[in-house]
């Protein structure tokens, strides 16, 4: 679907893509980065509405330093400012983008009350869309994204603004645009943690440059921590201490599995040394007399893997790592 080779946009100022060769697949692809890692800009270019520095990268096998506007009619795009017209409803403006994308009159029509409609705005996609709510406001930037039917779609920071009932809702809508419509999606965000169970694939930048590019469930793979979750009985009033001195007496570290979160307080961690670990926390817990609740392999969340990869960038700031993780736990 897209693919950059050594691709640089330099400003001025600031090198806001540097050498960045990246491929992108069908499906749904995150493009993550802290603010001024350079997303915006890679989409620009991607949609052939600004050039490249050097380098070379193509959409739909078109050349984008040649073949914008092919590109465009194929391609939706929301972009991440508020660009909307306050005096005319929803419905009058994804017609005209319609319309502006060729669409004739009627087929203009009929897709906007479909595009509306899978978006979620029905009776208030007659009035102004000065008086929408920010929700309302991006769902009207994501209907014309999509109202000409296309191949792939540019989201740009579309959960921005949103409360965190907003922002699940707007990524259902996202994952639904390939699942129902079939349509591919390149979704910028600088929370990490969204896009876990959004996207397919994920690719990180930094800097401009490329920190990692693969598949959410690479992200993700299961490590060889252990959680554990037993039951009390009257002889253990604390069945997790118990289970924890009885490791630690057999030479087991053993770790809090709250994290701090309230109501996880009964989990247990540890690194799993092979078929032996679980033999024998199965043995310590049955010789306590207490009840096994769990016993899992842990998952990776994005947010940890991106910590642990994130060594050594140079160019953004401590505050804006603090951010782009922190957010999306
Ligand atoms: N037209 C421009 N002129 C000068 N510098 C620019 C221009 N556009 C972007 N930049 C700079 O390039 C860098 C990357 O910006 P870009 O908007 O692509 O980042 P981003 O990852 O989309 O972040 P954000 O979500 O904050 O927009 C930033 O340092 C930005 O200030």
């Amino acid at each position: 679907m897209i693919a950059t080779e050594s691709l640089s946009k330099r400003f001025p100022r600031v090198t806001a893509l540097d050498r960045l060769s990246v491929d992108v697949g069908p499906g749904v692809t995150g493009l993550v980065g802290a603010n001024g890692a350079g997303k915006s800009t890679l989409i620009k270019i991607l949609l052939g509405l600004s050039p490249a520095t050097e380098g070379r990268a193509e959409v739909l096998g078109l050349d984008v330093a040649t073949k914008g506007g092919a590109i465009r009619e194929r391609v939706g795009y929301m972009p991440e400012h508020d660009c909307l017209p306050p005096d005319v409803s929803a419905t009058e403006f994804v017609v005209h983008m319609a319309r502006m994308s060729g669409l004739p009159p009627t087929a203009a029509r009929e897709r906007t009350a479909d595009t509306l409609r899978h978006v979620g705005l029905y009776e208030e996609r007659y009035r102004p869309i000065g008086g929408y709510s920010t929700g309302m406001k991006q769902r009207v930037k994501l209907a014309q994204a999509l109202v000409h039917d296309p191949e792939l779609v540019f989201l740009d920071e579309p959960t921005n603004g949103l409360d965190p009932v907003g922002r699940d809702e707007m990524l259902g809508l996202i994952r639904r645009i390939h699942t129902d419509f079939g349509i591919s999606v390149l979704v910028t965000s600088h929370l990490l943690g969204e896009l876990e169970r959004t996207c397919d694939h994920v690719v990180i930048i930094d800097g401009g440059k490329l920190l990692r590019s693969s598949s959410t469930t690479d992200f993700t793979q299961t490590t060889t921590t252990l959680a554990i979750e037993v039951t009390d009985t009257d002889d253990h009033p604390d069945g997790t201490r118990a289970v924890r001195d009885a490791l630690h007496a057999r030479g087991v570290e053993v770790l809090d599995g709250s994290g701090g979160l309230p109501g996880a307080g009964h989990i247990l961690l540890l690194t799993a040394q092979g078929d032996e670990t679980y033999d024998l926390v199965r043995d310590v817990v049955a010789d306590l007399g207490l009840g096994l609740v769990r016993m899992e392999q842990r998952r990776h969340h994005i947010s940890e893997v991106f910590t642990d990869s994130d060594q050594g960038s140079e160019q953004s700031t401590e505050a804006q790592r603090k951010e782009a993780v922190g957010h999306g736990s």
